[in-house]
This record gives C-alpha cells, sequence and structure tokens, in this order.
C-alpha cells in the first residue's frame, strides 16, 4: 500500500480558494497512491478561530466538491483533512472528509476531543460523538483529529471497531512536538496498527505548526517522518503487518476490560 500524506503549509496571505486549488493540484499529483491524507482544518489554520465562522461551509460545500473531484481525477481514496463545518441547526465542527477513489463519500468525521479547554475550538465547535472506520481493499482506517492523539480510549474504540491503520489529521504546534511524536507512536505500539498522523507546516494565527508528519508501523518504528516545511511524505507498506504482529506478539488479548475501582 502506497499512502501519501501532503503536510500542507498554512500561512497568512494565501486566501483558503488559493489553497484550495492548490492543494487539490498537490493530491491529482499523487495519483498512483492508494491513499493520501490531508491535515486538519487546512483551509483556515487549526489556530485561526476567528476564521471558523466566516470560512465555515455545509459538508458538501467547496472543499468537498473540490476534493472530490481531485480524488477521482488521482484515482485515490482521500483523507481530505478536515473543514469547519456548519451543520443546518448552526453549530460548527471540525469534521473530516474521506472519499473513494471515484469521488464518492466514503465518511465525515466529527472531531470527538475539542482543543482549547475555555477557549478557541472548545467553544467555537460542537463536539464529535461517533466513532468513525473506513474499509479500504486492504485495510480499515480509524479516523481521529489532532487533540484527539492524547486519548487512548478514543483509539482503542477504533480499534475495537476492527481499524488496523489509524489515521490522524492535524495542526499540531511546533511547542508540543515532543508530544506528538511520543503519541503517534505510543497510539501504534499499544494498539498494534499503522499511525499515519499528517500536520500542518508553517505558521498563522501567530502560532508555528510542528510539521513532522510521521508514518509508524505496529512495531512503533518510525518509516518516515517530515521536515518542517511543505512536503509530501510518500511511504510503502504492507497493510498485513498488523495481523503478523498481533499474532506474534498477541498484547491485545490480554486486555482486561471492566477494571473494579479501588475500594477506598
Ligand atoms: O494537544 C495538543 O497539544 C495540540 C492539539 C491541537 O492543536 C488541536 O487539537 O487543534
Amino acid at each position: 500500500m502506497r499512502a501519501s500524506l501532503i503536510q500542507v503549509a498554512v500561512e497568512e496571505g494565501e486566501s483558503v480558494e488559493k489553497r484550495r486549488r492548490r492543494v487539490a493540484d498537490l493530491v491529482r499529483d499523487q495519483a498512483g497512491a492508494d491513499l493520501v491524507v490531508l491535515p486538519e482544518l487546512w483551509t483556515t489554520g487549526a489556530f485561526a478561530y476567528e476564521e471558523f465562522g466566516p470560512a465555515a461551509e455545509p459538508l458538501q460545500g467547496p472543499t468537498y466538491e473540490v476534493m472530490a473531484k481531485a480524488a477521482s481525477d488521482a484515482g485515490v481514496w482521500l483523507h481530505a483533512g478536515s473543514i469547519p463545518e456548519r451543520d443546518p441547526d448552526g453549530t460548527l465542527y471540525n469534521t473530516s472528509l474521506v472519499f473513494s477513489p471515484s469521488g464518492e463519500p466514503a465518511a465525515a468525521y466529527r472531531k470527538i476531543h475539542r482543543f482549547g479547554f475555555d477557549k478557541g475550538e472548545a467553544v467555537l465547535m460542537g463536539a464529535g460523538e461517533e466513532l468513525v472506520t473506513v474499509r479500504l481493499p486492504s485495510t480499515t482506517l480509524g479516523v481521529a483529529t489532532c487533540y484527539d492523539l492524547r486519548f487512548p480510549e478514543l483509539f482503542r474504540g477504533l480499534v475495537d471497531a476492527g481499524a488496523e491503520t489509524l489515521v490522524v489529521a492535524a495542526g499540531w504546534p511546533e511547542r508540543r512536538r515532543a508530544h506528538w511524536t511520543l503519541l503517534a507512536r505510543a497510539r501504534a505500539v499499544e494498539n498494534q496498527a499503522f499511525v499515519l498522523a499528517c500536520g500542518t507546516s508553517g505558521t498563522h494565527a501567530g502560532i508555528p505548526q510542528a510539521g513532522h508528519s510521521m508514518v509508524v508501523d505496529p512495531w512503533g518504528e518510525v518509516l518516515a517522518e517530515a521536515g518542517a516545511g511543505e512536503e509530501v511524505l510518500t511511504v510503502e507498506f504492507d497493510p498485513g503487518k498488523v495481523a503478523t504482529t498481533r499474532e506474534q506478539f498477541p498484547a491485545l488479548k490480554d486486555r482486561v476490560l471492566g477494571l473494579a475501582p479501588p475500594r477506598r
């Protein structure tokens, strides 16, 4: 399986429309890949809070249209990163879109863990409530977004639902890059799954982005890692390694669920 992670530069000075066209061309350039992955909120930037409302789109809005066409032009499965989605009831969500190689919608995932504590995304957007997996011919994707990476129980839920390749679209800040690389590897090791973690580069809303998108195998080995700038990170991997790792080192079978709390 060949996957290309497009670590998009999100800089002020480039309009949403221009970036959308530019990124669609980058997706089209990946014809021949099986799966292409984009980062979180790459149209606005994950920290450009004042842009979320003005740039919010219905689920099947301009980004959906352009990305569905880019997926079918390239003939690839496309995780098109996330958009600020405006629900018909007015609520905003941080919603990832996945398309099949014919440009059909395969999934939409509303980010469950919103970042910002009592400000930013955490107050501007609603929380998703449903885990999302996507069946590809050679693997099952589990979909997660940025801050979700800190919550191992979400990934266990995805594994329980059959995920073997965990895709994390992010806009992770440079100042916590050490957490990004550590957590991506931890999620791979504990779930014995591939992790495809795609971030942004550049600086927006005053926040330098970490870049360093990564592909990690089920044994925790980093198969490929991007630098700090805009980059297409392409890697070939054998999805069958999930099954062999889980057979050879069957730690997932030793899970103990429903532990009793301490007595006092
Ligand atoms: O958890 C972090 O350190 C970063 C999370 C984040 O930037 C996000 O979810 O948008």
